[in-house]
């Protein structure tokens, strides 16, 4: 399915009082919606994918998936300051006729939800059915639900959290710090600061991934090593991926937006917060991540009025969320199989 775009003339005011003249949404849309308008299905991506689920998060979105087109409406629009369609630092500022870079403004994940409302108004959409995201999708679902408890009718939280962490901000700071010591960042070109963001992707990586992970994919099969080791190849190349399909500067602003997450933020604290959703919700944690630790999961399990939580054990620690995609169906297929109404069921205790 092509990448289809939804141009808001209007002026789009962002949290920090800044306004976009305009505002570019790049998104993609499977399957048709019915005639009682409830089959929606509406997934937030995370840091660097982009509208294409089927593509990115096969296993759950496919033909023969537990989301699929025949039964769904699906939609996932790209993120703001992404660069897969939604504009973003390298979009031309309509000020200066050139790329904006490191002029474009701090947005948060709440202006992020705000241009996915004004997407799904535009598509005409009422109820969203289903909610899902992970990470930094799962942010955004969140946050979402909170603005438009009514919209949001069941809401799937993967591998996420409620504020970000200081030990996530530290994470992101320490991506920033590696992206600002290239220099080439502040030349203003499309591929400034990619050698400092190979190295941001090889920091993140490491809180993606866990011990065992490495331990088991990246081990030697010889003790003779002294150099050149498996381990090292592959932080070479994962960042070099990335710097081939992403650019220094989404990044630097993506992982701002990330770090600002924080749903009590006005709204007298996040257990508050987190009392408004009246979304059928379904929490899951993965045992094995170090960036976003279960017990954060557990946390929003907890404040969620009307939530589940399940675990899900992940030999590739937080991106296991894009990886266990038949785990994740199981899970998701007895969430939907218990019928609740309104009651809290528990897929799996918290001890
Ligand atoms: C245009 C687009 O691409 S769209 C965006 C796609 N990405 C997204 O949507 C973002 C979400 N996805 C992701 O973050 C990732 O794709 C994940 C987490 C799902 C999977 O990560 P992967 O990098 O595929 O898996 P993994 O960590 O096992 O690494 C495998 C890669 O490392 C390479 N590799 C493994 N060990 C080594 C090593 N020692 N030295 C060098 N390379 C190595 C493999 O050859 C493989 O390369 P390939 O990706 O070119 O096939
Ligand atoms: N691996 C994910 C980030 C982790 O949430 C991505 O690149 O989008």
């Amino acid at each position: 399915m092509s990448i289809q775009s939804f141009t808001y003339n209007g002026t789009f005011e962002l949290e920090s009082g800044q306004k976009l003249q305009g505002l570019e949404i790049g998104f993609n849309t499977y399957g048709s919606l019915n005639t009682n308008r409830d089959n929606v299905v509406w997934v937030c991506h995370a840091l660097t994918a982009n509208s294409d689920v089927f593509d990115w998060w096969k296993g759950l979105f496919g033909a023969d998936d537990y989301f699929n087109p025949d039964e769904h409406f699906v939609v996932c629009a790209n993120v703001l300051g992404s660069p897969y369609g939604t504009v973003n630092p390298l979009s031309t500022n309509p000020g200066t006729g050139q790329p904006y870079y490191l002029a474009f403004p701090e947005f948060t994940i709440r202006d992020m939800v705000k241009a996915h409302k004004l997407l799904a108004d535009h598509l005409g959409i009422g109820q969203v059915e289903i909610l899902l995201g992970g990470s930094l999708g799962g942010q955004q679902a969140v946050e979402w639900s909170i603005i438009e408890p009514e919209r949001i009718k069941n809401l799937i939280l993967i591998a996420t959290n409620a504020n970000h962490s200081p030990w996530g901000i530290a994470f992101n700071e320490s991506q920033r710090l590696a992206i600002s010591a290239d220099r080439t960042f502040y030349a203003g070109a499309p591929d400034g600061g990619s050698k400092g963001l190979k190295a941001a992707r090889s920091i993140a990586l490491l809180s993606y991934r866990s011990y065992k992970t490495y331990g088991i994919t990246q081990q030697e099969d010889s003790d003779t090593l002294t150099d050149n080791f498996k381990a090292s190849t592959y932080q070479s190349y994962q960042g070099q991926k990335l710097v081939n399909r992403f650019n220094a500067y989404s990044y630097w602003y993506l992982s701002k937006a990330m770090d600002s997450h924080n749903v009590g933020r006005g709204r007298h604290g996040v257990d508050k917060a987190l009392s408004l959703i009246k979304a059928r919700t379904l929490v899951i944690g993965i045992k094995t991540d170090v960036l976003f630790p279960i017990e954060e999961q557990q946390y929003l399990f907890r404040h969620i009025p009307k939530s589940a939580f399940a675990e899900l054990d992940s030999f590739y620690g937080h991106d296991g969320f894009l990886i266990e995609t038949e785990d994740l169906t199981n899970i998701i297929t007895s969430f939907f199989k218990t019928d609740v109404k309104g009651k809290i069921i528990e897929l799996q205790k918290i001890a």
